[in-house]
């Protein structure tokens, strides 16, 4: 039920007091029945929301407007706007607002429309008071390691994935999440059952390397992967304009000596730069670094826009949400200018002191039927040189595809629906 306090629209300077006046009275009423709800009030372009837990958000009348949730402005079903945000007037204005403890009633002046909002789809969309961007840009959902991960690696088995339906799929993805990888066990040597595993998360992104690969150092490619050299610490990906999100390797025969897989976590090196040389972290996150992939007859591939992206990747909010770095695969520094060359290079220089410290790399034999899942964005992986017959599968994962899957597995373990977040 909403409760009836209509504020006049058609008033202008009293507009404010008034409402703030219900509000307060408001406030005493609910506080008899010891609901405590937010409370609305009228400002002069749109609404001012207090919350019971504190903090206030302003709405703008123009944004309720275009955010209707009604049927007739946002397809239920499809959760795209059937509303022409072109027809709101500039001058748009509630003629009537009310609310209880479930959400916020608006009438619209000109139209005679009638909007509902939900006081947590309000709160969680509202942008006047997100909370303050944390000084370190780690996002505080990742769980950092070291080598010490090797105790107790984030590991699922098989049968979890492949039969435990959401449940298991977002055991699993929740530790790529958290940690940036995740180890499958009990896994069938087999590719065939290696890319049905994959296809649990999502399809899979076919590139220039193809869609599901198996591969062996038989130089088949013009790629330092596709031989028996070791590989440093590195992202895939570099000179694409989106790396991969997620990669997946299982290791299917290995006959020689070497071989090992390193994987380092890009966040706690990152974290560790921030610490111990902040200038360094600065230049690493703002210098553009240019990368090719061009080994095979046929291709050429450079990132857009030129000259590509920062090793370290920030969003709006000053956090860290990717890593590029692959220092094989970049290309000619030919926009750096001279006085930042050696700054450029010490920061260079540190970041990798940083990945190949021994309290950093994490080293494991993979083993037929144990495949790694890790996140391409922030986990660095690479391998030691080897000798002999070693065969691996797998494939990449793209980042949006990976994460729509989280965020269902999520939403079905949690007996929600798309349309209690969109
Ligand atoms: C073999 N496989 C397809 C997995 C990867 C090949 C890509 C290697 C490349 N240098 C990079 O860093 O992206
Ligand atoms: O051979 C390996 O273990 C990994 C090689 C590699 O870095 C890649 O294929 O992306
Ligand atoms: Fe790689």
């Amino acid at each position: 039920m909403f409760s009836r306090l209509n504020k006049s629209a058609s008033m202008r300077s009293p507009l404010r007091l008034i409402s703030n006046h219900i509000a307060r009275s408001s406030v005493s009423a609910r506080q008899t029945t010891s609901v405590v709800s937010p409370l609305a009030t009228l400002s002069s372009s749109g609404i001012r929301v207090s919350w019971p837990e504190g903090g206030e958000s302003h709405f703008h009348n123009i944004w309720l407007r275009d955010h209707c949730r009604c049927p007739r402005c946002l397809h239920q079903v499809t959760r795209q706007r059937l509303f022409d945000t072109f027809s709101i007037p500039d001058t748009i204005k509630p003629s009537n607002i009310d609310w209880d403890d479930q959400g916020l009633r608006i009438r619209w002046g000109e139209s005679d429309h009638e909007s509902n909002f939900r006081w947590p789809w309000l709160r969680s969309n509202s942008f006047t008071s997100q909370t303050p961007s944390q000084s370190i840009p780690i996002p505080s959902n990742k769980i950092l390691w070291g080598k010490e991960i090797a105790q107790n690696p984030p590991t699922v088995s098989y049968q979890s994935v492949m039969q435990d339906g959401e449940e298991g799929i977002r055991k699993w993805l929740d530790y790529i999440d958290s940690h940036g990888f995740c180890y499958v066990t009990g896994v069938p040597v087999s590719p065939e059952k290696t890319e049905e595993l994959a296809k649990m998360i999502s399809h899979i992104r076919m590139t220039h390397w193809g869609g599901f690969w198996d591969f062996t150092a038989d130089e088949s490619r013009g790629d330092t992967a596709y031989s028996n050299l070791a590989l440093r610490a590195h992202t895939d990906n570099t000179y694409y304009t989106e790396p991969s999100g997620l990669q997946m390797f299982h290791m299917l025969e290995f006959r020689g000596k070497g071989g090992e897989s390193l994987l380092v976590d890009g966040f706690q090196a990152a974290k560790i730069l921030k610490e111990k040389y902040p200038e360094s972290y600065e230049i690493l996150s703002t210098v553009r670094i240019p990368t090719h992939a061009a080994g095979d007859d046929g291709f050429l591939f450079q990132p857009t826009p030129n000259p590509g992206y920062p090793i370290l990747n920030h969003g709006e909010g000053g956090e860290l949400y990717q890593i590029r770095y692959n220092n094989d695969d970049r290309s000619t520094m030919r926009h750096l200018p001279y006085e930042q060359v050696e700054p450029f290079y010490t920061a260079l220089k540190r970041w990798s002191a940083i990945l190949t410290d021994v309290g950093s790399e994490y080293w494991r034999q993979l083993t037929p039927g144990t495949l790694v899942v890790f996140d391409n964005w922030r986990v660095l992986h690479g391998r030691a040189a080897f000798t002999g017959y070693r065969r691996l599968c797998g494939c990449y994962i793209s980042w949006d595809d990976y994460q729509s899957r989280l965020k269902v597995a999520r939403l079905k373990t949690n007996n929600k629906q798309v349309k209690d977040v969109i």
